[in-house]
């Protein structure tokens, strides 16, 4: 290698690097996306030992790169046969938290699905129970679960304990979880799951978010429980054109939600309509390229809502999935976009004030970020924004 080409390297390195030590808010992780790898592949190895499945197929699906978006989620029908029983789902809980707090994720906002299950006793509360369970089993980092009010021990007035120098102190990560309404589910599961969200809310419970194919399903359908999680005061977030249909893009955007994940498809006037209503986009570059909804990073839809300054925070969607990272999506940003440090480290705080968790937690959270500022300052020697 010559002189420049290692300096060129050297420099990926430490923005890779600087990319990680920043401190992250994730608002729009699948918990069943967000698996790794080696976890799905010893939990097939096991099935397969069972003969449910052939193991060597299976591991050629997990491993392959690159997908299309339909054959992602006909994937998830794969990966829910690894993960039905309770115990499994507790332990992919406590790895995702895990691995997201171990790249400096200080606030996580995980959906998923709540299922239910006969064969294995499974109803959509005891999916969540264990989902929970496996919250509280974290012992490597300190996991903020619930608000304040309902917490009895309050510890949120916290100092904020962002590792870059090697400090032993143990981490804090808040997290809180979204249930997801599937689109293949009727009016009545999807009033179920509304209401499970209501009943725990005290549980770390805080939003309502609608996924699953976007080729499934009616926009009617799931409008009542989202008009009653609307009623109820429960946060929403929507996954919004993944595919060109205009009349629920259209929908959906007259529903006005707290947030909208991708917004890929959009033609010229859903896309004003989208800036005027200013509701803040979950960007995820490398699923929106990998599912082809977004032509090329170069291309993505990033830049156009970053330079008009609309709201937007940066996200995974299925880190596990599309082998990515949050870190990974901010150092994308840079690589790709040019950002500068400091407009990363702003991109990065500006999230705080999407989350749906409440104002104590957003006021901790702006002081983990004053006081990452400093550290990153003094390691760096950059100048950050004010
Ligand atoms: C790639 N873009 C996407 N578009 C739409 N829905 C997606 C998705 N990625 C994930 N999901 C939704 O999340 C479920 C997996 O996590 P949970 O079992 O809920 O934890 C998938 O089955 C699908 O419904
Ligand atoms: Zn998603």
């Amino acid at each position: 290698m010559d002189t420049d080409m290692e300096r060129k390297v050297a420099s990926e390195e430490e923005m890779r690097e600087w990319c990680v030590a920043l401190p992250k808010v994730e608002l729009h992780a699948h918990l069943n996306g967000s698996v790794r790898n080696s976890t799905l592949l010893e939990l097939a190895k096991q099935l397969g030992d069972k003969g449910v499945i052939v193991f060597e197929d299976v591991k050629d699906v997990i491993m392959k790169d690159g997908r299309s978006l339909p054959e992602c989620l006909k994937l998830f029908d794969l990966f829910h046969i690894l993960t039905t029983d309770h115990d499994t789902v507790t332990r992919i809980a406590k790895e995702v938290v895990e691995d997201f707090a171990a790249e400096n994720v200080v606030y996580l906002e995980i959906r998923t699905t709540p299922k239910n299950n006969e064969a294995k006793g499974m109803t959509k509360r005891s999916y969540m129970n264990a989902v929970i369970e496996g919250l509280k089993a974290v012992d490597a980092v300190d996991v903020v679960l619930f608000d304040s009010k309902s917490r009895t021990n309050d510890t949120l007035t916290c100092t904020p304990t962002i590792e870059l120098d090697g400090d032993t102190k143990k981490k804090r990560i808040y997290v809180r979880l979204l249930l997801s309404i599937d689109r293949r589910e009727t009016t009545l599961a999807a009033l179920d799951t509304v209401n499970l969200a209501l009943e725990m809310k005290d549980q770390g419970v805080i939003g309502i978010d609608l996924s699953g194919n976007p080729v499934v399903g009616e926009w009617e359908t799931y409008l009542p429980a989202l008009q009653h999680a609307k009623e109820l005061g429960i946060p929403i977030t929507i996954h919004c054109g993944e595919v060109a249909n205009r009349k629920e893009i259209q929908a959906m955007l007259d529903f006005c939600p707290q947030r909208l994940g991708h917004v890929c498809c959009l033609n010229d006037v859903e896309w004003k309509k989208l800036k005027s209503l200013m509701i803040p986009v979950e960007i995820c570059l490398t699923s929106n390229v990998m599912t082809g909804g977004a032509p090329s990073l170069e291309l993505h839809h990033f830049a156009d809502l970053y330079n008009a300054k609309h709201p937007l925070s940066l996200c995974t969607d299925d880190c596990g999935l599309f082998s990515t990272s949050l870190s990974n999506e901010y150092y994308l940003v840079a690589a790709t976009f040019g950002l500068s440090k400091p407009e990363l480290f702003h991109l990065a705080q500006e999230a705080v004030q999407f989350v749906f968790a409440d104002e104590n937690v957003k006021k901790s959270l702006k002081e983990v970020f004053k006081h990452a500022e400093k550290r990153l300052t003094m390691l760096s020697e950059i100048g950050m924004p004010n």
